[in-house]
């Protein structure tokens, strides 16, 4: 009885907090994206650029003139993207890297090759993620979600600190930009289970992958302002959005969505313009520690402003990807 109940709790918690949003979306219409500044020269690397969100989100700051890096797990699917942003946007310096977040190796041989080029970096879009993916580890043995949506994006963000930061400058802040979601409210961190060995919901762990993303990006920012760094970081919840993220629904939930979608959820270019935002507005120069929902700052779960949480859960995740400094 107690194992069915705390298998059902983290479902109905990521359901509740679905229905808010879709309430929200039924009364108040998308986030408008102002008109952007030129971004020309500049270089933004948009993990999961490749289709959904991603897909607009490399579109935009490509139009913006920004030579765009799309990292992600699927070659075919990317080239194809890198193709069309090119052939919409006139941008040339649109291209495909490898990426897979769910292997530690494949992050740090990413961020060589990135390394190897002698680029700069002023955007990092932590933009890629699965949701309900049934129980599964990564290559290095973690739980997916919490692997790849959250540890993939913690290795990755650390191993280009030193990029971001020599490519910021006071009053042109590089910017690190990490999709969150509204199902982090609902979400539980049990640092002692961070791969939900002692009882497996892949909604809690998609739940908990989210809140880890709040929780990093609030450390990460009092890090980033302790040691006067020229680098922002900032979280952004999309709402509720119509993209392929929602293909391991099970199928009585796949048929209910579909009319829902169509009359509800924001378009993946909606749900992408508060990410473009947060990562090209002017007025948020010099600004981090947010949580971004349609364009504006909100407030997050109360257990992701506690600072002592945040603290374990980096010192955790650097045992965890092999960071020496924690
Ligand atoms: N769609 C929504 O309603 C919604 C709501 C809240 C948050 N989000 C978040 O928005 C982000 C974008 O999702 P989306 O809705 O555009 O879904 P999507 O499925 O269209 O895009 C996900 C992207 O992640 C990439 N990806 C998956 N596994 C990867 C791996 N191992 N390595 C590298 N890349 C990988 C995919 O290739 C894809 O490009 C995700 O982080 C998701 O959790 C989505």
């Amino acid at each position: 009885m107690w194992r069915l109940f705390a298998l059902l709790l983290p479902v109905i918690r990521l359901y509740l907090a679905g229905l808010k949003v879709l309430l929200y979306q039924l009364l108040h219409s998308a986030f408008t994206l102002p008109v952007l500044p030129s971004k020309s020269g500049r270089v933004a690397i948009v993990t999961g650029g490749a289709r959904g969100m991603g897909y607009e989100t490399s579109r935009h700051l490509a139009s913006l003139g920004m030579h765009v890096v799309i990292a992600g797990n699927e070659e075919d699917e990317g080239l194809v993207a890198v193709k069309k942003i090119q052939e919409q946007t006139g941008q040339r310096k649109v291209e495909f890297m490898y990426l897979d977040l769910a292997s530690l190796k494949s992050v740090r041989q990413f961020v060589l090759r990135f390394k190897a080029r002698g680029l700069p970096l002023h955007v990092l879009v932590n933009n890629a993620g699965v949701m309900l993916v049934p129980e599964r580890k990564t290559e290095d043995g973690f739980e997916l979600h919490f692997g790849l949506n959250y540890l993939g994006h913690f290795l990755l963000t650390n191993l280009l600190l030193d990029t971001l930061r020599s490519s910021g400058r006071s009053g042109q802040c590089s910017r690190i930009v990490t999709i969150s979601s509204a199902t982090h409210y609902g979400g539980r961190l049990n640092l002692d289970d961070l791969q939900g060995r002692s009882c497996y919901s892949s909604h809690g762990a998609y739940a908990q992958s989210k809140l880890a993303l709040v929780l990093f990006t609030y450390h990460l920012q009092d890090r980033l302002c302790a040691q006067g760094d020229p680098v922002t970081a900032n979280a952004v919840d999309p709402g509720m959005v119509d993209t392929d993220l929602y293909e391991n629904l099970c199928s009585p939930a796949q048929l209910a969505k579909r009319p829902v979608a169509k009359l509800l959820f924001r378009t993946p270019a909606e749900g992408a313009s508060t990410a473009i935002y947060a990562a090209a507005a002017s007025e948020l120069e010099g600004v981090g520690g947010l949580y971004l929902y349609n364009g504006r700052k909100t407030e997050s779960s109360v257990t992701s402003y506690d600072e002592q949480l945040q603290g374990r859960l980096w010192k955790q995740s650097c045992a965890l990807v092999g960071l020496q400094k924690a």
